[in-house]
Order: structure tokens, then C-alpha cells, then sequence
């Protein structure tokens, strides 16, 4: 079998768009243990997350899958809901430019921008513990959480996608490799979670990197930079617009507070199209 895919990245955070509308045999074909071949870099494409554009179910323009590199289907991915609409728009699947797209964890609405970037919003976030999941006695803003010898303060959400956040002092010495595989597969997170490690530089800008449940550190996560923002501003550390800087470039988020969505704006890249051969 072949299935055209189109590679696109969302400031480094890289993906793989497949079209299911036009290929309904990705569907069967793309089993847990085919993502994670294809996402390897050396025997495969490579790539962060697969995205899978597949045709609405309730009322929405699309429906959207998306599998981590270890092949794990999961909620949410704000890059790579930018790279959605953008493949949606260029390939003419549909003339609007803000479209509707129902995900595992609600619609989604990602907006194509005149100067070529995409807003998305990316939706209210969810602070209970229950929610996220995340085992906690009650919701608070900030918890302890112990890995190995060394207690951490974290903040929790989801933003669909369960979000761990930490603040550093310098986010180049942040323990990323050493804590994050830590954090992402801690008891207290039954599906496991992202772990973010933010500095933040003033109150509209911080710098953020991310070890992505599923796929290790990346160089943006869109929506680490919402659960970051969100978790700064939750505890008046931050104003409602923010500039987030991670490795692979900025991200733009805004957020009005508690039961307001989340806003996030930056680019989606078309790298280049190609076939894979299962
Ligand atoms: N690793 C995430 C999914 C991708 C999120 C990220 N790439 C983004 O841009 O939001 C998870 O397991 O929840």
C-alpha cells in the first residue's frame, strides 16, 4: 500500500499530515506499531506527531487525530492544529479561513491570518484534577510533587492534553532530559503528561521548553505555551498577553482568565510531500 503524506512543521515541533478523506485506507493501515516506524528518524519519515485529517463527524469542517511518535493517540497538539489548517486551506479541501475542527477533546477553531499565520482558539482550559487527570486532594495552584529525591513545585492543566508546569531559574540549565521522563510518567498522571519548565523574563514574556508526553523534548508545543501562559496568569504572574519563546521560535497567547478560551497565534510550514510504502 502507499499513502501520500505531506511533512509540516510549527516552529521545529514537526509532523506528518495525512489526508483520510482522499485515503480512507490510512485509517486501518496506521496501527500504533506503523506510527512509531515511521516516526523514527533513521528507518523512517520522522517526525513529532502524525496528524490525520479525516472527515467530520458532528457538525464540524473536519475531524483531527493525532498519535505521538511512540504511537499513542492523544487529545490535543496546538502546533500542529496550525499545520492542520494550513494543509486544509492549500489543498483547497475547504475556501474558509477560519475552520471548524472537532477533536477528541472538542471543536477547535484555527483561523487563517492575513500575514499567513493561524490564531487558534485553542479552547477553555481545565484546572481541576480530576479533569486532567492528575491525583491531587483539591485544586490549587501550584502542588508538590516528589521525583526521586527531590521535591518540585508544578502547576497543573489541560488544555485537552494533560500539562505539568514548572518555573526555573535559567531554562538553559533546566533539567529537561533528567526530570522530564520523570514528570511525564509520574503515578500521579495516570495518562501520563507534558512537562513544561518556564523562566519567565517579565510579565509578557517568558521562555519555555517542553518534554512532550510520547515524544521527548521538542522544540515549540503549542499547547505546553497555553498551559504555561495559563498557569503564569492563574497565579498573577504573568499579564493576559504573553510572547512565548521556546528553541524553535515564538508563539503569541492570550487568555481573559477562568472559563475564557485560550488564543494562540503563530506560523505553519510546508516542508514537503512525499509517499510512504507500508
Ligand atoms: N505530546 C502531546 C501532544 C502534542 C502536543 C504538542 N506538539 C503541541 O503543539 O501542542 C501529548 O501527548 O499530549
Amino acid at each position: 500500500m502507499e499513502l501520500r503524506f505531506t511533512k509540516m512543521h510549527g516552529l521545529g515541533n514537526d509532523f506528518i499530515v495525512i489526508d483520510a478523506i482522499s485515503q480512507p485506507a490510512a485509517l486501518s493501515a496506521l496501527d500504533s506499531a506503523v506510527v512509531r516506524r515511521l516516526a523514527d528518524r533513521h528507518f523512517g519519515i520522522g517526525f513529532d506527531q502524525l496528524l490525520i485529517v479525516e472527515p467530520a463527524r458532528e457538525g464540524g469542517d473536519f475531524r483531527y487525530r493525532i498519535f505521538n511518535a511512540d504511537g499513542g493517540e492523544v487529545e490535543q497538539c496546538g502546533n500542529g492544529a496550525r499545520c492542520f489548517a494550513r494543509f486544509v486551506h492549500d489543498r483547497n479541501l475547504t475556501n474558509r479561513h477560519t475552520i471548524r475542527v472537532e477533536t477528541a477533546r472538542g471543536i477547535i477553531t484555527p483561523t487563517i491570518e492575513i500575514n499567513g499565520e493561524v490564531s487558534v482558539n485553542m479552547g477553555v482550559p481545565c484546572f481541576e484534577p480530576a479533569q486532567i487527570p492528575f491525583t491531587a486532594p483539591q485544586r490549587a495552584l501550584t502542588y508538590p510533587l516528589t521525583i526521586r529525591d527531590k521535591e518540585l513545585e508544578i502547576s497543573a492543566v489541560s488544555m485537552g492534553n494533560p500539562h505539568a508546569v514548572q518555573i526555573v531559574a535559567d531554562i538553559e540549565q533546566a533539567p529537561v532530559a533528567s526530570e522530564g521522563p520523570l514528570i511525564e510518567s509520574h503515578e500521579r498522571f495516570p495518562e501520563r503528561v507534558n512537562a513544561g519548565f518556564m523562566q519567565i523574563i517579565d510579565r509578557t514574556h517568558i521562555r519555555l521548553r517542553v518534554f512532550e508526553r510520547g515524544a521527548g523534548e521538542t522544540l515549540a508545543c503549542g499547547t505546553g505555551a497555553c498551559a504555561a501562559v495559563v498557569c503564569g496568569i492563574a497565579r498573577n504572574l504573568l499579564d493576559n498577553e504573553v510572547r512565548v519563546a521556546m528553541r524553535g521560535g515564538q508563539l503569541h497567547i492570550r487568555w481573559a482568565g477562568e472559563n475564557h478560551p485560550v488564543w494562540m497565534t503563530g506560523p505553519a510550514v510546508t516542508v514537503f510531500e512525499g509517499t510512504i510504502h507500508l
